[in-house]
């Protein structure tokens, strides 16, 4: 297991991570989840030995980190938010370059990027250069690179950052096999709740520094169960429904949404206040649903701000 006691980091006047508590047990794939600037980045970098907390401290197997560097490095893989391959090496000579850096031994090296390659589908691209590569191709290659030495736990941070929408749940779905059939142990940070959603059994929504919400999906989203979700759309948005929308008595939180207003409260039956506002403010209803809370709604309440504002 890898615990966070009481973790803090603060850079001069940023106190970039607050009091984090926080643990991954073996086969878990955890999430943690929080808008840019929630420190994330800080909370990886911590865990992964790049650099030291302020407070508290981090545990692996129930002994502090600081005191098995070495060890607890082999056993970790990190997939950082940047790309960090050698554009002008092939796929094959990164996998190779980086193997080498943990001292593998050369046949058993040999294979394991053979089988990486494999396991990526950049077999056929194995002896081009990566600037060749798409943006989806180079995170699969990063993602790669991470898993080059064997290690039990991965830890991700916002790895699918500037791919398009397959590539990313081309990626989403080789992390998924590693949890689910390799036995890897995940953590993975994200400000995209579906991603978050989809992969992770449990869950830590950080914002600004703190843990806000900890819990598996549904103990997350029970938070709000007592309250709805409208989706509201309407033919034309104005400022002014808007406004009355956001500070009506039942109304706890309100997002501007592409047609119309997202919209919670804990009111189950808000569908002819919603219709009267709409109709007195000069517009119409194209259409109100109910919908299931998503992690995306639970931060909305906890903050009242939007995941990605
Ligand atoms: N080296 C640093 N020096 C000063 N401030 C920093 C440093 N690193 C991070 N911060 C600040 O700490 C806070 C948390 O940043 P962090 O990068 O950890 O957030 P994040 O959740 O990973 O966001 P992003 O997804 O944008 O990377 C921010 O206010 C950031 O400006």
């Amino acid at each position: 297991m890898l615990e966070l006691e009481g973790v803090s980091k603060s850079f001069a006047a940023v106190e970039a991570v607050k009091n984090v508590h926080l643990h991954v047990r073996q086969g878990e794939a955890v999430g943690l989840l929080g808008p840019n600037g929630a420190g994330k980045s800080t909370l990886i970098d911590m865990l992964t030995t790049l650099t030291k907390p302020t407070a508290g401290e981090i545990r692996f197997e129930g002994k502090p980190v600081a005191n098995q560097l070495k060890p607890f490095r082999n056993r970790i893989g990190v997939v950082p938010q940047e790309i960090a391959l050698f554009q002008e090496l092939s796929a094959e000579e990164n996998l190779l370059f980086f193997g080498k850096l943990y001292k593998l031994e050369k046949a058993a090296l040999k294979q394991r990027v053979a089988e990486l390659l494999d396991l990526m589908e950049l077999t056929n691209r194995k002896k081009e250069p990566v600037r060749t590569f798409s943006g989806g191709m180079k995170r699969r290659l990063n993602l790669a690179v991470a898993l080059i030495h064997k290690p039990e736990y991965l830890i991700l941070d916002e790895p699918t950052v500037g791919i398009d929408p397959h590539s990313r749940r081309h990626l989403l779905d080789f992390i998924k096999d590693l949890q689910e059939h390799k036995g890897l142990t995940i953590l993975y940070t994200s400000h995209y709740m579906e991603e978050v959603e989809f992969l992770c059994n449990r869950i830590y929504i950080v914002d600004r520094g703190s843990v806000i919400a900890e819990g598996t999906q549904s103990e997350i989203k029970r938070i709000i169960s007592p309250q709805s979700t409208y989706e509201l759309t309407v033919a034309v948005k104005t400022a002014e429904l808007k406004e009355q929308l956001a500070s009506h008595e039942h109304v706890q939180a309100l997002k501007e949404t592409d047609e119309g207003y997202r919209i919670v409260s804990a009111k189950n039956n808000l569908f002819p206040t919603l219709l009267h506002m709409v109709e007195d403010s000069g517009t119409t209803v194209k259409g109100i649903h109910i919908k299931q809370p998503t992690l995306e709604d639970v931060f909305l309440h906890l903050t009242g701000r939007s995941l990605r504002d």
